[in-house]
């Protein structure tokens, strides 16, 4: 097994699986409704589950930093104005503090609720450890150095990953998340040019000609500011290994995706998971309990905030 007791260990960084076993039976059921509940009002909310935590988890670590709301904050960082899901891991919040007043921590919380999302969504159901604390800060100064851009190079993305302790097989299955959600036409159109009628043609040619086209017409001048595409074309609501396929055939959305195909340290990798599903979801299933270990504060480090927004009085 896993590990370790709940004693206090003062950040000896172990999470133990099932760790509300005796002080909060419930947790996992109830984060569980509330993310059950919500994708079925909104089935955008998966998508955004599952990058708050990557946001959370690549600064300061799987620590709830990000929830923290005021001015400089992580969350009210430019980089990271297009995310969403907050009021979700709220409400989940709201109903533990009912039930189990002081117990959960909102770093768990948002874990939680990234892994129920990727289960809810056709994915791997995958246990993973609980027993995070809530960090005590938020700067969004740190947000730049540590997320990374659509327009990154392969060796830009190894570095961050690496400094996380994640691997190049962990940034290639990971990267697989893009399979669900969506994005804004600005996130990728460092791929296009405007031309003199304000309408996007195509600068990379490593983009499927027709995929571009469709890109550019729901992307066309006149389409608003929060006008969204699908990550991924054709099943944007199942969490499967059709990214990997789409990689393939050149319909990656993003640069930092379309260049796991193109470089040969990753695409055989690529293929694999294109090729076999349950060697994507095998492969999640680990990648998904590093990234969601990542810096993680235990024993004595941080608080179990009373509210996800705000630090404890
Ligand atoms: C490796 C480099 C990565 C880059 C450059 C990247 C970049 C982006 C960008 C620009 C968006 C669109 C945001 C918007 O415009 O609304 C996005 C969406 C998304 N990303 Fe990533 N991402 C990366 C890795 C990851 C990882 C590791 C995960 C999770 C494990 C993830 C999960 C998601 C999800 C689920 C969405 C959809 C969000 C929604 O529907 O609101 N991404 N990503
Ligand atoms: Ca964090
Ligand atoms: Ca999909």
């Amino acid at each position: 097994s896993y590990c370790c007791s709940s004693t206090s260990g003062g950040g000896s960084g172990l999470l133990s699986f099932d760790f509300y076993r005796g002080s909060c039976p419930a947790a996992e059921m109830i984060v569980q409704n509330t993310v059950r509940s919500a994708s079925s009002q909104d089935p955008t909310i998966p998508g955004k589950l599952l990058r708050l935590l990557f946001h959370d988890c690549f600064v300061e670590g799987c620590d709830a930093s990000i929830l923290l709301q005021g001015d400089g904050t992580e969350r009210n960082d430019p980089a990271n104005k297009s995310l969403g899901g907050f009021s979700v891991i709220d409400s989940a919040k709201r109903v533990l503090e009912i039930f189990c007043p002081g117990i959960v921590s909102c770093a768990d919380i948002l874990a939680l609720a990234a892994r129920d999302s990727v289960q809810l969504t056709g994915g791997p159901s995958v246990g993973i450890p609980t027993g995070r604390r809530d960090g005590r800060s938020s700067m969004g100064s740190k947000v730049r150095e540590n997320i990374i851009d659509t327009s990154f190079s392969l060796e830009e993305m190894i570095k961050i990953f690496s400094a996380k302790g994640l691997s190049l097989d962990d940034l290639v299955t990971l990267s697989g998340a893009h399979t669900i959600g969506s994005a804004h036409c600005s996130a990728f159109s460092d791929r296009f040019k405007l031309d003199s009628n304000g309408n996007l043609t195509l600068m990379d040619s490593s983009l499927d000609r027709n995929y571009a086209a469709e890109l550019t017409k729901q992307c066309a001048a006149g389409a608003t500011s929060n006008a969204t595409v699908n990550n991924d074309p054709s099943t944007p609501l199942l969490f499967d290994n059709q990214y990997y396929k789409h990689l393939l055939i050149h319909k990656g959305l993003f640069q930092s995706d379309s260049v796991l195909a193109s470089d040969e340290r990753t695409i055989a990798t690529v293929q694999g998971f294109a090729d076999n599903q349950n060697l994507f979801f095998q492969s999640w299933g680990l990648s998904f309990l590093r990234l969601t270990s990542i810096g993680v504060k235990t024993g004595d480090d941080g608080e179990i905030r009373v509210a996800c927004g705000a630090i404890n009085a």
